[in-house]
């Protein structure tokens, strides 16, 4: 079982909710890195399931909004989504629990495995194609990651990629990652509509699935290379997009250069983009 189909405990509704889990049924474990909210470890869910640990660290996170949205985002379940098992939110610091992932973010993956996975254009359309997966079932139930991006996917046995932290940049309180001026702002994954009015959609998310597939057949490349952000936001709004990686078939481009599409209507969505990529897929391999 996981933490989120466990039976309901005989007190289920009264005190705990399905989404709350007990602090006492964790063992935390080695420290696995730290990202936006603080410190990240690996843990065991009663003895037995491994967990990832995020210990929210004070003053990261608009931590009631959060817990009130993690009622909703324990119910978006899919292979290709990091499944969130639920919170700690009776003591401070929060827990935020999810299903742990042995190999670590994609873009580490990526840069590690660069020397194998250039010359095996089937296996990153693979990856490409599972992070599409994913990303359709959150535009199914109209969910916006909003930072979609390489490093924001985690990789398990067997070659499996999952979308990770979706829809947790609306909780960051550090406006040098929320505000488009600043320092931490995705710029290279946002698309013209998000570097001018920060208008998120699920369109802005085809534009940075785009920048994610560049990235994959790259194998971890940095879009742009070291341009400034202002340089890349000049480029973007002159609508000059990102060059075909070398070792990438022409008909996989023209599948980025679709969600690079100046006006957001004119992108495909990720449910017609899992159409296309497994049709390609299927001639190329
Ligand atoms: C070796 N295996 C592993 O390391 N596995 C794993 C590593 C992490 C991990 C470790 C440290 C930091 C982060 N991290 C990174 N970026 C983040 C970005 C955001 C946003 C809001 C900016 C999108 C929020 C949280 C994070 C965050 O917690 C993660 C995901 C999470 N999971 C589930 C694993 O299985």
């Amino acid at each position: 079982t996981s933490p989120c189909d466990r039976p309901a405990p005989a007190t289920a509704g009264l005190s705990h909710d399905k989404w709350e889990i007990d602090h006492d049924d964790l063992m935390l474990l080695e420290e696995l890195g730290s990202g936006q909210f603080g410190v990240v470890r690996r843990g065991k869910w009663r003895g037995s399931i491994d967990v990832a640990v995020k210990m929210m660290k004070e003053g990261t996170m608009s931590e009631d909004d959060f817990i009130e949205e993690a009622k909703v985002m324990t119910k978006l379940q899919h292979t290709n989504l990091v499944q969130l098992y639920g919170v700690c939110s009776k003591n401070r610091p929060i827990f935020i629990v999810t299903e742990y992932m042995r190999y670590g973010s994609l873009l580490n993956h990526l840069r590690r495995h660069e020397q194998s996975l250039s010359s095996n254009q089937g296996l990153l359309l693979d990856m490409c194609i599972q992070v599409c997966k994913g990303m359709a079932y959150l535009e199914r139930h109209n969910y916006i990651h909003r930072d979609l991006a390489a490093r924001n996917c985690l990789v398990g046995t067997d070659n499996i990629v999952k979308v990770a932290d979706f829809g947790l940049a609306r909780y960051v309180l550090d406006d040098q990652y929320t505000s488009s001026g600043g320092s931490k702002f995705p710029i290279k994954w946002a698309p013209p509509e998000v570097l001018n009015y920060t208008r998120f959609s699920s369109k802005s998310d085809i534009w940075a699935y785009g920048v994610l597939m560049w990235e994959v057949f790259s194998c971890g490349k940095m879009p742009y290379g070291r341009l400034k952000n202002a340089e890349v936001v000049e480029r973007v709004q002159k609508g000059l997009i990102l060059e075909k990686p070398k070792a990438c078939y022409k008909e996989v481009y023209d599948v980025m250069r679709k969600c690079w599409a100046h006006l957001p209507e004119n992108r495909p969505s990720f449910k017609v983009l899992k159409e296309t990529l497994v049709g390609i897929s299927q001639r190329i391999v």
